[in-house]
């Protein structure tokens, strides 16, 4: 089955009013990719209206790094799906694991925030992965399994979800699992959502996230079953994201 590749950055806590300059830069550069390929920027809180704003009409979507599950209330600090589709975003992160390590977010919470996700209209981006120390003791696709189990919600399609695989170990660190493991891993992934999903699990998208750089994109995008990236810091510049999407 032929998906929509899908780029997209995740800019963490990263950006400032100045960084517009910087997806002025990547809308422009969007322009030229292939239809087969889209492009999605998911910048803090304080830039999404901004950005949003700047990236209508364009090649490139705007989304959010987390939402709460809760439509509104005394939530401190706390930032909702109805709020985020109010200032522009389309796609909603879910469940990264600095968020699950940090915050110490569950596969519950990360359900019922994809839940409210996709309650609003929006996609929701829920990423898994597992920790080195489990990757060393054989137990990655048991823990990825798990995760996948806890955190996609009742309702979940090929429309609404998105998958992003992204071992703990291969984050911001420049390491990459073997393409060997990443078809291992997708696969299961796969198997893992028609097995919850039905017919619509073929369709959702798995994305890969870990390192990814122009240098390895052509050759992690090209496995079976990754259909796209999910990428941190080389998705700050429009020099180094652009040549990502290029390698689809
Ligand atoms: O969400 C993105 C990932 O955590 C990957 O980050 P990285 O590309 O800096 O390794």
């Amino acid at each position: 089955m032929t998906r929509t590749k899908l780029i997209a950055g995740n800019w963490k806590m990263n950006g400032l009013a100045a960084s517009t300059a910087e997806l002025d830069k990547i809308i422009a550069g969007a322009k030229e990719l292939p239809s087969r390929v889209e492009l999605l920027i998911c910048p803090p809180f304080t830039l999404i209206d901004r950005f949003a704003d700047r990236a209508e009409r364009s090649r490139v979507a705007v989304g959010a790094q987390d939402a709460h599950p809760k439509a509104s209330g005394a939530h401190t600090g706390c930032v909702s799906a109805a709020m985020l589709k109010d200032a522009g975003a389309t796609h909603v992160i879910v469940g990264h694991s600095e968020r699950r390590t940090d915050q110490k977010e569950t596969d519950a919470e990360v359900n019922a925030k994809a839940a409210a996700v996709i309650g609003e209209g929006l996609i929701a981006i829920v990423c898994v992965g597992e920790t080195e120390a489990e990757r060393d003791a054989g137990r990655a696709l048991d823990v990825v399994g798990t995760q996948l189990a806890g955190s996609l919600p009742a309702g979940s399609t090929a429309a609404n979800l998105v998958v992003a695989y992204e071992p703990v170990w291969a984050i911001g660190t420049g390491r990459t699992p073997s393409t060997a493991d990443v078809a291992e891993m997708h696969a299961h992934i796969r198997t893992r959502l028609r097995d919850q999903l039905g017919a619509e699990g073929e369709g959702v998208r798995i994305l890969y996230g870990g390192s990814v750089k122009a240098s390895n994109a052509a050759e992690l995008l090209a496995v079976a079953d990754v259909d796209g990236a999910l990428v941190g810091g080389a998705s700050l510049t429009a020099e180094q994201f652009l040549p990502i999407a290029q390698a689809v």
